[in-house]
């Protein structure tokens, strides 16, 4: 089944064309939205929800059409916008709580739900204070309950570890992988760093100004490269002479070495090298191409 179809959509603002015949298609699990500031990826959140009429092309969000209906979208899907839109004076359970009962759940129903979706984001007795004195890691925490607490068969998080620290960004991205995996709620995850999303996403897709770049399973992104990396305990130069006198090439990077593989007889090379210089082989492992790189090289290429 299909989570998302858009066929040339299209928005334009006075001077700028915010996304131009984006055609995509994606399936259930985390799906990525990666570009730029700018490229277009809020845009195309609030055109899925049904919240901003696209200027040509169109689009479907779970089977239900976003020119038409709108309001049944936004019933199966949570929304965690990009920026601070939190009340300050109220708590996160009250909050929560309201935006459940305003999403359609009695109020027993939406205060279960709200204690259940806030334990899971990670806030505890702290949901009783008021969000004016949380962290920003503790306010990206409620927007994604608020996104949540529904039961929605979908959401978009807008940004979700924007202004949050190393610590905070891998605890935001563990509880990304579990809403797809454990919870099965479909995920559309923007951010403008690459890296992060290649940890938890199943597919990419990839923006610049507005302009599709790539569309693809994570596993076709980063196709395993022909490189090895060798590390030995001892003997790192001695293998790197013997390495390259057999016609390999190698070079050093810092206390491993990268092998260029050509066929079968590399591996056989290295082998052959470790046993006849009696060197203790602690790595040999083949690279796999980052999503930065290959988006580099995409961009590069427009
Ligand atoms: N309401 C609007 N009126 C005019 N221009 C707009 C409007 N909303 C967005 N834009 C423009 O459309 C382009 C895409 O903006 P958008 O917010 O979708 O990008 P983004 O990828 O989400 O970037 P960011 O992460 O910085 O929010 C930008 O050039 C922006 O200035």
């Amino acid at each position: 089944m299909h989570i998302l179809v858009t066929e040339g959509l299209t928005k334009r603002f006075p001077g700028v064309t915010a996304l131009d015949q984006l055609t995509v298609t994606t399936g259930p699990g985390v799906t990525g939205l990666v570009g730029a500031n700018g490229a277009g990826k809020s845009t195309l959140i609030k055109m899925l929800l049904g919240l901003l009429p696209p200027s040509s092309g169109r689009a479907q969000v779970l089977g239900l059409d976003i020119a038409t209906q709108g309001a049944q979208i936004r019933r199966v899907v949570g929304y965690m916008p990009e920026h601070d839109c939190l009340p300050p004076d109220v708590s996160a359970t009250e909050l929560v709580v309201h935006l459940g009962q305003m999403s359609g759940l009695p109020r027993t129903a939406s205060r279960e739900r709200a204690a259940d979706v806030l334990r899971h984001v990670g806030l505890y007795e702290e949901r009783y204070r008021p969000i004016g004195g949380y962290s920003t890691g503790m306010k990206q925490r409620v927007k994604l309950a608020q996104a949540l607490v529904h039961d929605p068969q979908l959401v978009f998080l807008d940004e979700p570890t924007n202004g949050l620290d190393p610590q905070g960004r891998d605890e935001m991205l563990a509880l990304i992988r579990r809403i797809g995996s454990e919870f099965g709620i479909s995920v559309l995850v923007t951010s403008h760093l690459l890296g992060e999303l290649e940890r938890v996403c199943d597919h990419v897709i990839v923006i610049d100004s507005g302009r599709l770049l790539r569309s693809s399973a994570i596993g076709d992104f980063t196709q395993a490269t022909s490189v090895l990396t060798v590390e030995v305990e001892e003997g790192t130069d001695a293998l790197l002479a013997k390495l390259t006198e057999a016609g390999q090439t190698v070079t050093p990077q810092g206390r491993a070495l990268l092998v260029k593989v050509d066929g079968p007889g590399t591996y056989d090379a290295i082998r052959d090298a470790a046993v006849e210089l009696e060197l203790c082989l602690t790595r040999l492992e083949q690279g796999r191409q980052r999503i930065e790189d290959v988006f580099r090289e995409e961009v590069a290429g427009v």
